[in-house]
């Protein structure tokens, strides 16, 4: 019998499912399942080097590209910026980039992320 040998991405990998599930449901709108195209934000990819959202962030996960869990913390930074960069601040996606933000922040905070590693000793 050959041993599965679990090399802990399926740990991680099942974490940042879990998480991406719990951060995602904040995005009532959809404003960020998808990639930003230009055609509904004019310029988009002129201003913004790095897009990044969570239908990609989900394929990174899928295909264990993350190697930790502050890994996939600075795509969903990334995306939430990216946001606050394109957007004025009057805008609603501005202000639920906001919002993921710091909902986000709670959810990947450094206590939160050590007592998890401890549970999963
Ligand atoms: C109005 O319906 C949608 C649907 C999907 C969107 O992004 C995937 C967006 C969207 C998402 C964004 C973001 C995230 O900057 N955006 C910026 C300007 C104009 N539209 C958007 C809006």
């Amino acid at each position: 019998v050959t041993e599965v040998r679990d090399d802990g991405k399926g740990v991680l990998r099942e974490c940042l499912l879990y998480i991406q599930k719990h951060l995602q449901r904040k995005d009532v709108n959809g404003f960020f399942a998808a990639p930003v195209n230009d055609t509904i934000a004019p310029g988009y990819s002129n201003i913004i080097k790095e897009p990044m959202d969570f239908s990609t962030m989900l394929l990174k996960i899928e295909n264990d590209t993350y190697d930790s869990i502050m890994d996939y913390k600075t795509d969903y930074v990334l995306m939430c910026n990216n946001a606050m960069t394109y957007n004025r601040p009057e805008t609603i996606y501005y202000k639920e980039a906001k919002r993921l933000l710091q909902s986000g922040m709670k959810m990947l905070s450094k206590e939160k992320l050590l007592s998890m590693r401890r549970s999963l000793g």
